[in-house]
């Protein structure tokens, strides 16, 4: 029986997770659950799962759960209370679908209780990879991936000794830009920019994966996950998503794992690994699919890849400033104050102003990831 605390509940991930404990009842219990002030679904979701403890990060938005609530879990707010639902003594995995650089502290606090880590929220492990995996090793917990390029590539690597591995090859849709010119991208509307073409998920990862970012921050999570050198790390445009990664081994052979594209499946694994529990969700009619194609990734037109190897590369800071940058400016771009184009752009210029810093501690990681909002703060005026 898995004991779980879901930070990020009434998100994309989290109710996607929901599914899959309800269709495994024999298999989970849910004992805590944390968002940030969605309180209606928060609701919803402590009537039918029954957790000890609830958590609404935003302190309005658990008074308003307070206040039609009538459940026994308890209820708590802000930082306070996802390191709670975090290090809840009943719980033995913590999953962490939260969305950005909010997801570090409640993580490490998850570690250093001892609980194993299901890990979507990549931004963590990008800000701070060398603390997190260092005091994961200390802890002897596991730091299990529900990215599905990196389920993908942990589900190659079983059975495989590390000495066989060449190279680690992320595959990438291009997103809901990948035919456009690049003298339209910087008109591009949100509403096109959530659009994506295969996956149905939460806003900011969707404007991440038209930018090329999301794989900039998907080959620094796969760095710290699989302890690989950044030259051995790949990526290749798949548009259709059904391969979800590969290993290519030394002597030139190439695991792949295919599903159709639902999260699910890699959120499943993440709780039933190193097993297999029986699922439909990914099922694949292999007569059904016209073609699988591959292209390299177009650096021009989406530069944030790049500079997610860049910064991945220069190490200490600059994965701190990288994601920093990016989630100011994608807010920014989501409400309408800056371009899509302006969103890497305001990512190159904090990388190029940022003064790394060496074997960053937590306090120099906060203090890189206020300092790169506030820069993208400060240049908003000048992109617009
Ligand atoms: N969606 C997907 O298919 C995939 C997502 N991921 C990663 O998983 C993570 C979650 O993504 P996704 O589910 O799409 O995001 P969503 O925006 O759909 O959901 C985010 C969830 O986190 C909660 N939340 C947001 N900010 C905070 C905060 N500061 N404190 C507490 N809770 C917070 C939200 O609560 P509320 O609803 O109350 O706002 C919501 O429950 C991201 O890191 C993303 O990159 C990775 C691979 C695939
Ligand atoms: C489902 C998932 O893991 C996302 O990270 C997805 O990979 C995004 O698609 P892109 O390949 O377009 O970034
Ligand atoms: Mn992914």
């Amino acid at each position: 029986m898995k004991r779980i605390a879901v930070l990020g509940s009434t998100g994309s991930i989290g109710t996607q997770a929901l599914e899959v404990a309800a269709a495994h009842p024999d298999r989970f219990r849910v004992v805590a659950l944390a968002a940030h002030h969605n309180d209606r679904l928060l609701a919803e979701q402590l009537d039918r799962f029954r957790p000890a403890l609830a958590v609404l990060a935003d302190g309005e938005a658990a008074d308003r759960l307070r206040g039609h609530y009538r459940g026994p879990a308890k209820i708590m707010a802000g930082e306070e209370g996802l390191i709670a639902a975090a290090t809840l003594a009943e719980a033995d995995t913590v999953l962490t679908s939260l969305v950005g650089f909010a997801g570090l502290r409640p993580t490490l606090a998850a570690i250093e209780a001892g609980k194993n880590i299901a890990l979507a929220n990549k931004e963590t492990l990008v800000a701070a990879g060398e603390l997190v995996t260092a005091a994961a090793r200390r802890r002897g917990v596991a730091i299990l991936p529900v990215d599905s390029e990196h389920s993908a590539i942990l589900q190659c690597l079983q059975g495989e000794g590390r000495a066989g591995v060449r190279r680690l090859i992320l595959t990438a849709s291009g997103g809901p830009f990948r035919e456009r010119a690049k003298e339209t991208l910087p008109r591009v509307t949100v509403s096109e920019c959530l659009k994506h073409p295969n996956w149905s998920m939460g806003r900011k990862i969707t404007v991440d994966s038209a930018t090329l970012a999301n794989k900039g921050l998907e080959v620094i999570e796969a760095r710290w996950l699989f302890d690989m050198d950044y030259d051995a790390i790949d990526v290749v445009v798949h548009p259709q998503s059904i391969i979800h990664s590969m290993v290519e081994f030394v002597d030139g052979s190439v695991m792949a794992q295919l599903g159709r594209p639902d999260m699910r499946l890699p959120i499943q694994y993440a709780f039933s690994f190193p097993d297999r529990w029986p699922a439909d969700f990914a099922r694949l009619d292999f007569t059904a699919l016209s073609a699988l194609t591959f292209a390299p990734p177009d650096t021009d037109r989406f530069p944030a890849l790049a500079m997610g190897y860049e910064a991945g590369r220069r190490g200490g800071t600059a994965p701190c400033v990288f994601n920093a940058a990016n989630e100011a400016a994608v807010n920014a771009f989501l409400s309408g104050e800056i371009t899509f184009t302006a969103i890497t752009a305001s990512v190159r210029r904090a990388l190029d102003a940022h003064a790394d810093v060496a074997s960053p501690t937590l306090a120099d990681l906060c203090a890189a990831d206020e300092w790169a909002r506030a820069f993208v703060a400060r240049i908003i005026p000048e992109l617009k």
